[in-house]
């Protein structure tokens, strides 16, 4: 396992974070949730930049405090709300991370710069918000670690550039042995992209199910008044009242189609199973 939160527990103020997450080798695991919801907690958490409460942390298999430089050279990150310094160019930025890296690939970090347009002499301070997103993923994903920490990596960006740094973590996995823990507010890009996700709401990991699953097997009903009454409930996580009767998440849609097909069913997107783990009333 390159990851391993077990029951980690952070209190601040009337917010408590209270989540066990892993991440498996030739994964890329993600997390979706809301505004607020602790996915920047939980990133923070697995850096070992904020102390924890309760639970434990571990990486490669190891505690944070006993982890090797060559460990955490092993570690690729982009936090939410950092970055580099606004008065660094790309050619510095290549420069400073060669020397914080011994696998820092300059020729590779700025290949990829040029591939992706952005401009090489200016000042980070004068790129646009999804130039400066674009400069931190690439260079998090330059120095061969095995283990990638995205948070928000395509915030600010527009749908091409978010396709194009979709497929350079696509292409980042090619050797097999690593692993790509990352959030996002846009699930479709997790979907296309990570093999399984964890869905946070208010510090609490709600659902934590490999995508094709997500994808394949749940699905929504809508079911009458009577039609619900009558239903066996044995496989539906969630109900929500609405002005038919009751809209309802299940994690097994096809036992539902042979048994139940007078019943209207739909597939679900992922934005809509979430939006029912969160709102709707747990059965
Ligand atoms: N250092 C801190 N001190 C006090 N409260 C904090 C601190 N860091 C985070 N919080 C609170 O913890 C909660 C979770 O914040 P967090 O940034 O982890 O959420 P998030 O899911 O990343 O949100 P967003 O999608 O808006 O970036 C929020 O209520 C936030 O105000």
């Amino acid at each position: 396992m390159l990851l391993k939160m077990e029951n980690i527990q952070k209190t601040y103020g009337d917010f408590t974070m209270n989540c066990s997450l892993e991440l498996q080798p030739g994964y890329i695991t993600g997390l979706i949730g809301p505004n607020g919801a602790g996915k920047t907690t939980v990133f923070k958490s697995a850096l070992g930049l904020i102390s924890l409460d309760q639970g434990a942390v571990t990486v490669f298999g190891k505690p944070f405090d006993q982890l090797s430089l060559k460990d955490k050279q092993d570690m690729g990150v982009v936090l939410a709300d950092s970055g580099f310094s606004g008065y660094l160019t790309i050619q510095d930025i290549a420069r400073v991370m060669k020397n914080l890296y011994q696998l820092f690939d300059q020729d590779l970090f700025i290949k990829k710069c040029r591939e992706s347009g952005l401009p090489l002499k200016k000042r980070v301070k004068d790129m646009s918000a999804g130039m400066k997103a674009r400069v931190k993923v690439l260079a998090a994903m330059s120095h061969e670690a095995r283990l990638l920490i995205l948070d928000e990596p395509t915030a600010g960006l527009d749908v091409l550039a978010r396709e194009e740094l979709l497929d350079t973590i696509r292409e980042y996995m090619e050797p097999g042995d690593r692993s790509v823990l990352i959030s996002s507010h846009i699930s479709t890009d997790l979907e296309q992209l990570c093999d399984d996700l964890y869905l946070i709401d208010n510090g609490t990991i709600v659902l934590h199910e490999e995508t094709d699953v997500l994808l394949g097997s749940y699905g929504l009903l809508k079911a009458t008044e009577e039609q619900y009454s009558e239903l066996d409930k044995s496989y539906i996580l969630c109900r929500k009242k609405e002005a038919y009767g009751y809209r309802l998440l299940t994690d097994k849609i096809s036992y539902y189609r042979e048994n139940k097909p007078e019943i209207v069913m739909e597939k679900g997107s992922v934005d809509e199973v979430i939006t029912m783990m969160i709102r709707g009333e747990r059965l």
